[in-house]
């Protein structure tokens, strides 16, 4: 920010901040490790991310997204901080009391460590069948000494106490209540690791937990400060010095101030955190809190389940967007608008090639046994119930795979690759004068009228004895089966007849119209004109003349553009018609 800074314009402010300390800890094991399983998730969509919301969100819209974390599999989910608000608070009595908690969900609900606040939050839980009360206090050096005025004795005591009162209410009010405990000691990523292990050492002097009594021991980079590794060594320090280890469930909770707060909840896990609290697309307090959605597809990606459903990518956007008032940008992993679409050409040229090479492996081993891997798409859309139809859009910066690829998968027209090459130069050409994208729609419609010729040839067309000319009939795997080739060659013959020269042919498969009741073939042909090629493309249900139609348009497209005084008269239409039907 060199001559932008407020402070002095003339340096940089990097020496106004300070940078973090490392962890000592030669013998870290935690980068030689791999991912295999999914973590415990909590979701606080509800609480952190509500809490940093424009307008918290009303119990009605709470309710939305919490029937939506329901519903995508989550076991665990912070529902509020019932103290904070009436809305809060009567949320939590509305899950309770209308009995919309499912029998294996817990509801979580977080505290300050203060004893008024304490009693009432204990309280809003009375007729839960099972919750988990959440307790934090700041511990870092900066929070004690500007926002506490606390010495450490006095800081580790805030906790306990704190603990102690959460107990005693509970015993009190929560009678039939399956309880669970969690302590944060927040911006712990900032507090000496001594210190935070002292302090959740002495709340579990309290707590006590053991068997079938486990305490969760929640870790926060409250505020994003280091590099993820900085992280991991803490928790990885943490997991080896904690007592009681086998009763503490060792959770985190990443924020993403430094934006790599998804990485910080990864390596986390690989020294040590069995939990991972977060928010869908990674709402949450300023730059948010880790994106539960790109952690648990990013574990899907690696072959992992991640135990929830994004199977239905749009609609959990969607609601997330609704509840939040807050639109997910279009690039977000996994959920952006954007993010399984190509508009470069050389990314759509290895896409396209890629699902031609997957069509082949499938086609052999089914769909089951064939690991995706198609270039630039680490996952598969249809895993998160998006199509297609957006894998490749097409703009200046597209290129003739692009082209190709949207023209098959949208019209079953797969263009021979000279054709590809042709039609790629005019869409660029067109792109480029018009500035935007050119939808689906458009693509067929320039390809319609580049290309293919509806009418047959009618008018007179210019003579030129000879047209050496390449059919590529697209429509096999149909009705037109073995006829095919007589229907082609009784078109090559034809048009033998009268002077133009079909010297080779070529086939392509497959269909235009996959409807049973309408199928068409495409005729792609490569007509060698005064010694131009010319495409022509027919459509139509019967080969022959398709292959037919192909031709004249070929031929139309050059008299067009090379007019000539010589002209031999179309060929009557009723010869055609005796063709054999494809
Ligand atoms: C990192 C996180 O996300 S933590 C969660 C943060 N979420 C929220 O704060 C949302 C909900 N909070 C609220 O609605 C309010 O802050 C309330 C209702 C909890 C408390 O409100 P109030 O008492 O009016 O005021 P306020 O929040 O300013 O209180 C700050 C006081 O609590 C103390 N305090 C702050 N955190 C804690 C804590 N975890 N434990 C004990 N005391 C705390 C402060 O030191 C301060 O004390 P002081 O008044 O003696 O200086
Ligand atoms: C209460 C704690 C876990 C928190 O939200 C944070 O530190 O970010």
């Amino acid at each position: 920010m060199r001559g932008g800074s407020a402070v002095n314009s003339n340096r940089s402010p990097a020496h106004r901040y300070l940078p973090a300390a490392g962890v000592a800890l030669p013998d870290r094991a935690w980068p030689a490790r791999q991912l295999t399983a999914a973590p415990r998730w909590l979701s606080t969509d509800l609480r952190d991310g509500n809490q940093s919301l424009v307008r918290p969100m009303s119990p009605e819209r709470k309710l939305v997204m919490f029937r939506l974390l329901v519903e995508m599999g989550y076991k665990e989910i912070e529902v509020g901080f019932p103290v904070a608000s009436q809305d809060d608070h009567d949320f939590v009595r509305l899950l309770i009391e209308q009995d919309l908690i499912p029998d294996d969900v817990r509801i979580a609900v977080l505290v300050q460590a203060r004893d008024e606040l304490l009693r009432q939050t204990v309280e809003s839980l009375a007729g839960a069948p099972r919750a988990t009360i959440h307790i934090y206090n700041a511990t870092a050096p900066l929070f004690r000494s500007t926002v506490f005025g606390m010495s450490r004795d006095e800081c580790r005591d805030l906790a306990v106490r704190g603990t102690r009162l959460m107990m005693k209410y509970a015993d009190r009010t929560l009678a039939g209540c399956d309880l669970s405990f969690q302590y944060s000691p927040e911006m712990f990523n900032e507090t000496e690791l001594e210190f935070s292990l002292d302090v959740c050492e002495a709340v579990m002097d309290v707590w006590e937990p053991g068997p079938g009594r486990p305490i969760i021991l929640n870790f926060p980079t409250t505020v994003e400060r280091t590099t993820p590794n900085v992280f991991a060594d803490q928790i990885e320090w943490m997991d080896r010095n904690l007592s009681r280890r086998e009763h503490v469930c060792l959770s985190v909770h990443p924020h993403n101030d430094r934006g790599t707060g998804v990485a910080t909840a990864e390596l986390a896990q690989l020294a040590g955190a069995q939990r991972v609290e977060g928010c869908l697309f990674g709402n949450g307090e300023r730059a948010g809190n880790v994106c539960l959605v790109t952690l648990g597809l990013n574990l899907l990606t690696q072959g992992i389940d991640p135990g929830i459903d994004f199977g239905d990518i749009n609609k959990v956007r969607r609601t997330v967007e609704y509840c939040n008032e807050i639109p997910v940008h279009p690039r977000h992993p996994y959920g952006g608008d954007l993010v399984y679409t190509a508009f470069s050409g050389s990314h759509q040229d290895a896409i396209n090639k890629g699902f031609a090479a997957r069509a082949v492996a499938v086609a052999a081993a089914g769909e089951d046994d064939v690991p995706w891997q198609i270039p630039y798409l680490p996952l598969d859309p249809a895993d998160v119930g998006r199509t297609f139809e957006s894998v490749v859009r097409i703009n200046s910066q597209s290129g003739k795979g692009g082209v190709a690829y949207t023209m098959s998968s949208r019209f079953g027209l797969h263009l021979p690759r000279e054709l590809q090459v042709e039609f790629a130069g005019r869409v660029q050409r067109v792109a480029e004068a018009e500035g935007g994208e050119l939808g689906p729609a458009r693509l067929f419609d320039l390809f319609h009228e580049s290309y293919v010729s509806r009418q047959l040839l009618s008018a007179p067309i210019a003579a030129h004895r000879t047209v050496p000319t390449e059919l590529y009939v697209d429509g096999g795997g149909f009705a037109i089966g073995a006829a095919r080739a007589d229907a082609v060659q009784a078109v090559t013959s034809t048009l033998g007849l009268w002077g133009i020269d079909v010297r080779a042919l070529h086939r392509t498969g497959i269909d235009v119209a996959p409807d049973a009741a309408d199928i068409q073939v495409a005729v792609y042909a490569a007509c060698q004109i005064r010694g131009e090629c010319w495409w022509g493309v027919g459509i139509d249900a019967e080969p022959a003349r398709a292959a037919y139609a192909a031709v004249c348009a070929a031929v139309r497209r050059a008299q067009i553009a090379r007019p000539t005084p010589q002209r031999i008269p179309a060929p009557p239409l009723g010869r055609l018609r005796a063709l054999p039907a494809g």
